[in-house]
């Protein structure tokens, strides 16, 4: 039975990609007290994407600097497999992987449970639900792309809510608790359309670090939520 959309566990996960990356450790710290829930963990491979960011050793220097919130590891990277151990031993605790960089998606997904993490898979804007729809009574989490991945601050692709509502339904009619997050160009303007769509976990990585309040945009995303 669907959930109505006011009695959501709306979840709120800067993505630190758009974080000054010389202060990292501060920088998560000030976004967490600023009522943060997720730390959103890009890792591009210039492979993968057309960019390169940061791997394992950063998830385990955030958990050393005494960072505690759930950190939403989301792999940009090909192969997957070989990273989902290191990540696991860096304290991630979802690992979202791209089921088209993996030879063997299903066995990913395995994996990744396997050694006491929450798996997700995450779809480009123009994949389909369908290519998935045997992982998700396996997965914690369905991560649909708003853009297209590799950078922050692009702008939201309209045709995802059409993908959202049908995610939100599919997970619905199938009863399945994975959280539904959606990722890129999301922000203060388009967030309660985006969860009118069925989302309940918003990545924002340039709306949050590129403001000069953190707290005052995302009290401004959560008084949104609240008022669907
Ligand atoms: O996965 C990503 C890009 O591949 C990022 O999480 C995403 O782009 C967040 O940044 P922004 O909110 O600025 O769009
Ligand atoms: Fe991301």
């Amino acid at each position: 039975m669907s959930i109505p959309q006011a009695k959501r566990d709306f979840k709120i996960a800067p993505s630190i990609l758009s974080a000054d990356f010389a202060r990292l450790g501060e920088e998560v710290d000030a976004v967490l007290k600023a009522g943060a829930d997720f730390v959103h963990f890009d890792v591009m491979d210039n492979h993968y994407v057309p960019n390169l960011t940061f791997g394992p050793m950063v998830c385990k220097a955030l958990r050393n600097y005494g960072i505690t919130a759930p950190i939403d590891v989301h792999l940009m990277v090909d192969p997957v497999d070989d990273l989902v151990k290191t990540f696991a031993d860096a304290g991630a605790t979802y690992i979202s992987f791209h089921p088209d960089a993996s030879r063997h998606a299903d066995r990913t997904v395995k994996l990744i449970r396997d050694l006491g993490c929450k798996p997700g898979v995450v779809l480009n804007p123009a994949v389909t639900l369908e290519s998935v729809k045997h992982l998700l009574d396996q997965v914690d989490m369905l991560l649909l792309m708003s853009v297209n991945p590799g950078f922050g601050g692009q702008k939201f692709i309209p045709y995802t809510l059409d993908k959202l509502k049908e995610a939100r339904a599919r997970l619905d009619d199938a009863g399945l608790e994975a959280r539904l997050e959606v990722d890129g160009g999301v922000s203060t303007a388009n967030i309660a359309d985006v969860a009118r769509a069925g989302a309940d976990t918003f990545v924002a990585g340039s709306a949050i670090f590129g403001a000069q309040n953190y707290e005052s945009v995302i009290k401004q995303m959560r008084d949104t939520l609240a008022q669907l």
